[in-house]
């Protein structure tokens, strides 16, 4: 049995340790193992796969990043091509891919990436690939799985952040907005934000009003409390407004960005109070992953190679009610798991006085 494996889409911390257990369980089993260099990037170059081995994998569950390096701009149905006339388009190099995977007569691929590499997975399988899924970013937001590998340490990451920026917050009697990503569901802002006691946590499931942020920063003031923590996703959005975006390069999703400016431009202005912002970024994703992470993506990664074994193709391994399961990949393509609004967790968010924005 040959397989190969790939990280797509944004990295995120317990990328290693699921390429590392999908490594080991398949070397265990006798199978040969290969790497898929930046996405599916080295497909299309001279040395198409990488043999991996223990050693290639060794001491790399602690470890950031991925050694297989990830793309998110590479998507092998729209891939970014320059015309003879400089300008960008994109094409279809899907074929190449397959071809490829034939001629190394690769017989299933481990898919390590968020939703959009499942849709990606999803139209390779119509093309013929074996493929079995494991989910991974930060964004908590693959449809069908409780918990994504890397949200656990983003959500730590977080929140030790605001819990930084609150104490200075309270020293300078100001408004803090921090951004943090989250491009369609709010899971980062909202456990991380509940967590380190923010005061607002805006949402994209809940588009906001300034009225409603500026009437809980004046009730703070009335109670003595002189300095109001917002805590923003990058997705979130205002009930008359639009998301606030950077651009967008061909063949890339939008940028997203820049809210949390909007936001402290517009409190500053109604309430005349001092306000700063801190767009937390790329710090959520990047560094050691947590514990939980570390074994979440352990657990994912063997669990993918128990699929290969039995043959059980085309399925993303999922957690769902702590117990790991299997969904086909096909019957996700183009969802998105959102905050439920009705969950208990934003129940407990307005239970303990957080302003949600509406
Ligand atoms: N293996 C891959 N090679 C090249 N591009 C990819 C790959 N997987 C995903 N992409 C592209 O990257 C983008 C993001 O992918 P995905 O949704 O899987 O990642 P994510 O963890 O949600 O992170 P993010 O969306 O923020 O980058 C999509 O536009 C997708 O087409
Ligand atoms: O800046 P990059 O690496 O293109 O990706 C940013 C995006 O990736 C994520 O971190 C993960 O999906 C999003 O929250 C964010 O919008
Ligand atoms: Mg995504």
């Amino acid at each position: 049995m040959k397989i190969a494996i790939n990280t797509g889409g944004g990295d995120a911390p317990g990328l290693n340790a699921a390429i590392r257990a999908a490594t080991l369980a398949a070397l265990k089993r006798g199978w040969e193992v290969y790497g898929i260099k930046n996405g599916y990037g080295s497909i299309y170059t001279d040395e198409p796969f990488i043999k991996m081995d223990a050693e290639t994998v060794h001491g790399i569950t602690m470890q950031g990043g991925t050694i297989l390096g990830t793309a998110n701009r590479g998507n092998p149905f729209e891939m970014p091509h320059q015309k003879e006339d400089g300008t960008w388009t994109t094409k279809d190099v899907s074929d190449r891919l397959v071809k490829t995977f034939k001629e190394y007569d690769i017989d299933a691929l481990i898919a390590i990436g968020g939703d959009g590499s499942m849709n990606i997975a999803s139209k390779l399988i119509k093309k013929g690939i074996n493929i079995v899924g494991v989910p991974k970013t930060i964004d908590n937001d693959i449809y069908g799985c409780d918990v994504t590998l890397g949200f656990d340490t983003a959500i730590d990451i977080a929140t030790e952040a605001i819990d930084r920026i609150t104490t200075t917050a309270e020293s300078h009697h100001r408004l803090m907005v921090v951004e943090v990503m989250g491009r369609y569901a709010g899971w980062i802002a909202l456990y991380a934000g509940i967590a380190s006691s923010a005061d607002v946590v805006l949402i994209p499931e809940i588009p906001f009003s300034y009225d409603s942020i500026e009437e809980k920063i004046k009730e703070r003031e009335a109670n003595g409390r002189h300095y109001t923590m917002i805590v923003v996703a990058e997705g979130a959005k205002a009930q008359d407004g639009e998301v606030v975006t950077k651009g967008k390069s061909v063949g890339q999703q939008v940028q997203l960005g820049g809210i949390a400016d909007r936001i402290a431009d517009e409190l500053s202005e109604r309430t005349g109070k001092e306000s700063r912002t801190v767009v937390l970024g790329h710090l959520q994703r990047g560094g050691s992953p947590s514990t939980y992470d570390r074994l979440i993506s352990l657990r994912f990664g063997a669990a993918a190679i128990r699929c290969v074994q039995e043959h059980d193709y085309n399925k993303l391994v999922v957690l769902q009610d702590n117990q790991l399961k299997r969904v086909p990949i096909t019957s996700i393509e183009g969802k998105m798991k959102s905050v439920s609004l009705d969950s208990d967790t934003v129940q407990t968010a307005r239970d303990i006085g957080v302003c949600l924005g509406d």
